[in-house]
């Protein structure tokens, strides 16, 4: 497996409470990684810990390591900023800003410096098309983005993360709240944007697991379970508690 993340021996708390317990995985490159188990397991936290948005939260603390491409993201010679930039984020909910399509996409590159025109013209055309929104809205990028639908502004923020030419991708139910043919379209894009980014994805949906990752990793009680090849942990896992997890005993 070529890894592209490797954790070792994490923990994690929110003050007194641990809520990962010695997680070992190896995110593997060009891949995509299901996280997936029932409400409260810890899949957000551990998402969280891959590009350290858990260090705006006061009072959480992480044991053992988190290595990306060989060096622990957590070593205070990282600059977070930058490990972000590599490191990008889609949320549950689409949440453009109440700006123009353009400007939405165009604000982190404004921010980290780019002024050109033409470049940050060709930034935002390059970031829609890779989020397979640009046809839909090339007529209308000064228009706000709140005018477009909720699947259409999950492929913006999409698009907004990949303006800032990250690595990999780290998504938390990014379909949960969209209808089901809004949710095919994200299935699709991610199936197509593997080719280029390592994606990490967390999902209530069993079926969405399965027919998008290649990889699941099934988290109990801040456990890590099981991790294995998406059709082996789905046709013959190797935990009872995995097996009564996918065939919808509990959860
Ligand atoms: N900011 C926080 N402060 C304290 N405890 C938290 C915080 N965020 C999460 N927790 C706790 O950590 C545990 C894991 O939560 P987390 O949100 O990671 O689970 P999850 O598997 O993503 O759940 P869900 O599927 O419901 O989103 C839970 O017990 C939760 O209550």
């Amino acid at each position: 497996m070529n890894a592209k993340m490797e954790i070792n021996n994490l923990n994690f708390y929110y003050g007194d409470f641990k809520a990962l317990k010695d997680i070992n995985m190896k995110i593997e490159e060009n891949k995509v990684t299901a996280l997936i188990g029932p409400s409260g397991c810890g899949k957000s936290t551990f998402l969280r810990t891959l590009n350290r948005m858990n260090d705006l939260i006061e009072g959480t603390r992480h044991e053992g390591e988190i290595l990306y491409e060989g060096q622990d993201i957590y070593s205070p010679k990282v600059d977070v900023v930058e490990l972000r930039k590599k490191i990008g984020m889609v949320f549950q909910k689409p949440n453009p800003f109440p700006k123009s399509i353009y400007e939405n996409v165009a604000f982190g590159p404004k921010r980290h410096g780019i002024k050109n025109k033409a470049k940050l013209d060709e930034i935002v055309e390059k970031s829609l098309k890779g989020a397979a929104l640009w046809d839909e809205v090339k007529d209308r990028l000064n228009t706000s983005a709140w005018a477009l639908s909720g699947g259409q502004q999950q492929r913006l923020c999409i698009a907004r993360a990949l303006a800032m030419e990250p690595d990999v991708l780290l998504m938390d139910e990014p379909t949960s709240a969209l209808d089901p043919v809004a949710t095919l379209k994200i299935e699709e894009l991610i199936d197509e944007l593997k080719n280029n980014y390592t994606i990490i994805i967390v999902t209530h949906s069993m079926q969405q697991a399965g027919r998008i990752s290649d990889n699941t990793a099934f988290f109990l009680m801040g456990e890590l379970i099981e991790f294995g090849e998406t059709k082996k942990i789905f046709s013959n896992p190797s935990d009872k508690r995995t097996e009564d997890y996918i065939t919808g005993r509990f959860g």
